[in-house]
């Protein structure tokens, strides 16, 4: 490991009031330490990298000019925000990001007052914005609001909403796009093109033009500072038609890690603006990092790595990923139904649809950060007889609920949604955990809802999918590796609605939801040996639910315990709905069901996530005991 760099400039500043003291020449040097700080830092915790070096300039310019935390500065996402955690005196904790018990990857309101408002996901930041905007308005305050969102973050519905609503309201709102012509991936779509157009220099003012119309709408002070600007900036401004259209002024592309054009501006807007403005920055995603700009990806996200070469630390696979099965296995079934597409979200290689992509590009469909239109946008596809796969993260789906019930499960369309991420995903914490897809989607007529416990599970699922064309189907499978169960050839057609009995024993009964299965079996010896015979059910679905092995199980079991990766109101609660309809829960049966806590859990490994929420080996022992009023003495590796 590397040691880390010297630093003499970066360690005069602790937070921004102390940068007011840094000359303006001197400002390079110190984007220069803080750069090598957040490589240093990354390269031993991971995490979001490429954004962060995009955007170092650009924040250190913003805490310059502005007053934080007085001002209000929301970064989009948040995933680009460690350089304004160094900043903002969290650089002696900076080595502990995204680690248990130590600083969030984003921003976040419980960590520091320079985060005024949490983000993880993307588009809400001139929304939140408006808001505080209008807060000071009418509490009479003088405060500055930055919004800084990414061009990809700009291909969500809920920015123009935002858009739309502070041109109409005239707020004192100042937006800063910083373009780095990178979402995850490339970006997709027309709003992408047209960003790219405005930056190609096809469409740039002249500079006269420009100065005269800044001082039109900033004032006098205006023209000769952004002059400057503009020449360093070879011409670099433009009429930002579609911006304007919408009621905002509309400053830029300017060069983003240039000072000399990033601060004139800014102290002019914040000197002179009145209603809402749009600075279109140009950034470069990785810059500064030679490996991070040479790489596809601009090293959005990264393990570990060696800071002279830029390898990243990569653990020997013990099971093939879930993703990369799904991602294979969807592969195999389109190959055989040309019906089937795939639609994402702007995460193809998250989802692994990059593979599909690759198989059959015309049946790939990136649309964008956009999950809202992806769920809607498939459902047009299922009401022509297209087999659409939307991919989605648990966690992201959630945008997507409206569509979901609205244009999806009340038509009873066959849309399929493969869910990756299901359950805790460790470093990116909270945001990122995906609890609620169970709940929200067993609520609805119709839907069958299916969770794989296992890799081959989830090639059975992914062809069980393919072959529904009754309604919408989802299936969810967990972030990493699976458990290296044998993998068979194709997947099977799974009978729908039916569950599966692992192990077979008489006293107590482990209904398993989804993953836990493994630690449900683990269990299942602890039990065994303490003389309580156990036996394990993979239920497969939560929706239909399989009325005759939850009857059996309950008839024969002294003990019944379901068990799942989701928040309560999932998989655990239809069954006591339906042992309680059916009176089952009558004569003594005892049920405990198994759920997430109720908590925002923070990030860790994920496995001792599980271990903290009771979800492991020796929590679900230890509730079969509870449940039994006996005391685990003594109980194998659970004890
Ligand atoms: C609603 C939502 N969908 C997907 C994501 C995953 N995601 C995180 S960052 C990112 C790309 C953002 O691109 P951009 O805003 O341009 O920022 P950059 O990384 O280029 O700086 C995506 C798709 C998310 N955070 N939120
Ligand atoms: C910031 C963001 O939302 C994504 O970059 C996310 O961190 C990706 O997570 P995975 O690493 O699980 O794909
Ligand atoms: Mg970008």
């Amino acid at each position: 490991m590397t040691k880390a760099p010297a630093t003499p400039l970066l360690d005069t500043v602790r937070i921004p009031a102390d940068l007011k003291a840094v000359p303006d020449r001197d400002l390079p040097q110190l984007a220069g330490e803080l750069r090598a700080e957040m490589i240093d830092a990354v390269s031993r915790t991971g995490g979001h990298l490429g954004a962060g070096l995009g955007v170092v300039e650009l924040t250190i310019a913003i805490h310059k000019v502005f007053d934080t935390p007085h001002d209000r500065l929301i970064f989009d996402v948040g995933h680009q925000c460690y350089p304004h955690k160094i900043l903002t005196g969290r650089r002696d904790r900076i080595r502990t990001l995204r680690q248990e018990g130590g600083l969030s990857g984003f921003t976040r309101r419980a960590e520091s007052e320079y985060d005024p408002f949490g983000a993880a996901h993307s588009s809400t930041s001139i929304s939140a914005g408006l808001g505080m905007a209008v807060a000071a308005d009418l509490s009479g305050e003088n405060r500055n609001v930055i919004a800084v969102i990414g061009d990809g973050a700009m291909s969500a519905g809920m920015a123009y909403e935002a858009l739309n609503n502070a041109g109409a309201l005239d707020a004192r709102l100042i937006v800063i796009l910083n373009d780095n012509d990178m979402s995850i991936a490339p970006p997709t779509g027309a709003m992408s093109a047209y960003l790219a157009r405005l930056a190609s220099g096809r469409t740039y003012m002249g500079f006269r033009e420009l100065g005269k119309k800044l001082t039109a709408y900033l004032g006098k002070t205006v023209d000769r500072a952004i002059t400057r600007a503009v020449e360093h900036a070879r011409g670099y401004v433009t009429g930002g038609t579609l911006f304007e259209e919408m009621g905002f002024y509309h400053i830029g592309p300017i060069d983003g890690h240039s000072f000399e054009h990033l601060l004139p501006v800014l102290r002019n807007v914040r000197d002179n603006a009145r209603g809402p403005v749009l600075i279109h920055v140009v950034t470069q995603k990785g810059k500064g990092y030679p490996p991070a700009e040479a790489a596809a990806d601009k090293y959005h996200g990264v393990n570990t790595f060696d800071v002279i070469t830029g390898a990243q630390a990569k653990a020997k696979p013990n099971a093939p990923a879930y993703t990369a099965v799904f991602a294979e296995a969807l592969v195999q079934e389109a190959g055989y139904d040309e019906k089937i597409v795939g639609v994402t979200a702007a995460m193809p290689s998250g989802t692994g649809l990059d593979k599909l992509a690759i198989a059959f590009p015309e049946r790939t469909f990136d649309v964008g950060i956009a999950e809202q239109h992806a769920v809607t946008f498939a459902a047009g596809l299922a009401a022509e007889g297209y087999k659409p796969f939307c991919a989605l993260y648990s966690t992201f789906l959630q945008r997507g609920y409206d569509q979901v019930v609205h244009d999806v499960a009340i038509q009873g369309l066959p849309v399929r949604f493969p869910i990756d991420r299901a359950g805790f995903v460790g470093a990116d914490g909270p945001t990122h955990a995906g609890s609620f897809d169970t709940a929200y989607l067993a609520a609805l007529p119709g839907f069958v809802v299916m969770a794989a416990a296992d890799e081959a599970e989830l090639k059975h699922m992914v062809r069980t999918a393919a072959a529904h064309d009754d309604g919408p189907i989802s299936f969810r499978y967990p972030r990493g590796e699976g458990v290296g169960v044998e993998m068979p050839a194709r997947g099977e057609i799974l009978a729908i609605g039916k569950g599966r009995v692992v192990k077979q024993g008489s006293k107590v009964a482990l209904l398993s939801f989804g993953t836990r299965l493994a630690d449900c079996l683990l269990a299942a010896e602890d039990l065994d040996a303490a003389g309580l015979s156990t036996t394990v059910a993979d239920a497969r679905f939560a929706k239909p639910l399989d009325h005759d092995l939850i009857r059996q199980l309950a008839r024969h079991h002294e003990v019944l315990i379901t068990v799942e990766e989701g928040s309560v109101g999932g998989f655990g609660s239809h069954v006591l709905q339906f042992l309680a309809v059916e009176g089952l829960i009558d004569h003594g049966l005892k049920v405990r069901p198994m759920v997430l806590p109720d908590i925002w859990m923070e990030q860790a490994k994920p496995e001792a996530m599980y271990a903290k929420a009771g979800l492991d080996r020796a929590g679900i022992v230890a509730t079969v005991f509870q449940a039994l009023g006996q005391k685990a003495v003594g109980v194998g590796a659970a004890g």
